[in-house]
């Protein structure tokens, strides 16, 4: 079989391979892109944010609706239709997976629906035996959900949360496992469609990647909707037993057990590196398992690049956009800049929702930078006190200059508010410039004028 050759070869067609092939191909005429999947599109389309976002903000127009009574209103009996909800997930992840199919498909790009491998460090093979070779190639292959070792859970036929996503029935009690982004925000969409849930985390707070004061927050307003939280866990066992599923666990001292008919395993993701053929291509892992890479998004193999959630060391999609265009361009010999992860953001889709931006006050702390701080409460603010939107708050870190470093919001709608943050962080902005915005009235956004005012007062 004839080996045939092309400008850049992308393994895997999800959003950082796709970001990576489009930006290759604004200058290179021979790009291929493999993708084995049986359905095309990536994560973040077919089971990912866009799913995952469509019914948490359907369970959010439920909740709000369930709280008419607040609100002056009298709505009574809203509820979830599951199968309805399930049909208009699938429409609307169609109207997007349908888009990327067809960028896939273009005569732009040789598509081919194989697996990959490397078979040396310049060659790949398709499953049926063809042999590619480039001169540059992008590995974008995106992420698995991990079995961490808790004893009965390998092989288990619990949930992941690709089956939360496509549930078309109303689960009457699940046990969630995990306290990460993923065990969050589908905890809370399961409980407010109406399941009984009891959501199992490791460490003493959910969502360890965020400040304590935040997670402190969504775990109130978990509480509250009635979800039932353990933290500061022990997973000892799981096992399948009749009608449903038994967790053992150690909690405060004590043995528990939980009993449920569904399990969602929300225990994380790994990067997906199986079978690529690493070690013949000469590509490094680090000690996560993720493809190490330079600012570039260069393998250890130079003529070899990595991008998106099997590079990390962020699993966020826009991460995994800007490194396949950077990976690309630097691949096709234009300037490339890397990725800033000073002035990252994340967003977690909880209600209240959780944002930052920037470096944290735990990381500013760790490098040693002198930092003011200030922050303000969102039940104290007139617009969320009109919305019944009170938990949270939002707080600005910025050096003794007043330019800003980092800023959190925990709150209704928190991400969409980081963004203005996000702005000031990336451009380096002082906060007496920010005070030269105009912070319309009434709005949740005008909230951060607080902060930042309190900030420049403290300025010399
Ligand atoms: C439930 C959930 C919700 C999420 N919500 C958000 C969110 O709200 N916001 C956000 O920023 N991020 C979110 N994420 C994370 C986000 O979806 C990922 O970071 C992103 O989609 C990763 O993109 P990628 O290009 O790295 O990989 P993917 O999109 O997974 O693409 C990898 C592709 O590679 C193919 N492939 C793998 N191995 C091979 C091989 N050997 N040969 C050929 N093809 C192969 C696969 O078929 C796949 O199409 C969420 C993730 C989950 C699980
Ligand atoms: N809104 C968003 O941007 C969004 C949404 C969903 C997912 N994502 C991305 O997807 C990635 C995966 O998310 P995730 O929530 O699956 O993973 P995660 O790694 O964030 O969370 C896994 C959780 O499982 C717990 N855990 C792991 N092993 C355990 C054990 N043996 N016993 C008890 N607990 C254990 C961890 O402590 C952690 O709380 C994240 O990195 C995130 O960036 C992003």
């Amino acid at each position: 079989m004839d080996t045939q050759h092309f400008d850049y070869i992308v393994i895997g067609g999800g959003s950082g391979g796709y970001a990576a092939a489009r930006t290759a191909r604004e200058t290179r005429e021979r790009v291929a892109i493999i993708d084995d999947a049986e359905e095309l599109g990536g994560l973040c389309i077919l089971k990912g944010c866009m799913p995952s976002k469509t019914l948490i903000y359907s369970a959010e127009v439920l909740h709000l609706a369930q709280k008419g009574k607040v609100f002056g209103l009298d709505i009574p009996k809203a509820r979830s239709d599951m199968p309805a909800l399930h049909e208009r997930k699938l429409e609307i992840i169609k109207e997007f997976s349908d888009y990327r199919q067809e960028q896939l498909r273009s005569d732009r790009f040789t598509l081919f629906r194989s697996r990959a491998k490397f078979i040396d460090e310049g060659t790949i093979e398709l499953s049926d035996g063809t042999k590619l070779t480039a001169d540059h190639f992008m590995i974008a292959t995106g992420s698995k959900v991990a079995v961490p070792p808790v004893e009965g859970l390998e092989g288990l036929p619990c949930w992941t949360s690709d089956d939360v996503l496509d549930l078309d029935f109303l689960p009457e009690k699940v046990i969630v496992l995990g306290g990460g982004i993923v065990a969050c925000e589908l905890a809370q969409f399961l409980r407010r469609v109406g399941a009984e849930v009891v959501q199992i985390q490791r460490s003493p707070r959910i969502l360890k990647e965020t400040s304590p004061e935040a997670a402190e927050v969504v775990e109130k307003a978990f509480r509250d909707e009635g979800i039932e939280l353990f933290t500061d866990t022990e997973l000892q066992s799981v096992e399948q037993a009749e009608g449903g599923f038994v967790v053992r666990f150690k909690h405060g001292g004590e043995e528990q057990l939980v009993r449920a008919p569904y399990l969602l395993n929300a225990l994380g993701r790994r990067p997906a590196t199986d079978g690529l053929g690493l070690e013949e291509a000469g590509v490094e892992l680090r000690e996560s398992g993720h493809i190490k890479c330079d600012g570039m998004q260069r393998t250890s193999n130079p003529k070899i690049y990595a991008c998106g959630d099997v590079a990390g060391p962020h699993e966020i999609v826009h991460i995994a956009i800007m490194q396949g265009e950077t990976a690309a361009k630097h691949a096709t010999g234009r300037s490339a800049e890397a990725v800033d992860y000073d002035t990252l953001l994340g967003v977690v889709f909880t209600d209240p929702q959780v944002a930052n931006v920037g470096l944290s006050e735990a990381e500013l702390k760790e490098r040693g930078i002198d930092h003011l701080s200030a922050d303000y409460p969102f039940d104290d603010h007139g617009k969320s006190i009109l919305m019944e939107a009170k938990y949270g708050y939002v707080k600005v870190l910025a050096d003794t200059k007043g330019v800003v470093l980092g800023a959190e919001c925990v709150g209704k709608d928190a991400g969409e508010l980081i963004h203005a943050m996000a702005v000031a962080v990336s451009l380096k902005a002082n906060v007496r410039d920010l005070l030269k915005v105009h912070w319309y009235h009434p709005t949740l956004s005008e909230i951060w004028s607080y902060p930042i005012e309190d900030i420049r007062d403290e300025l010399k």
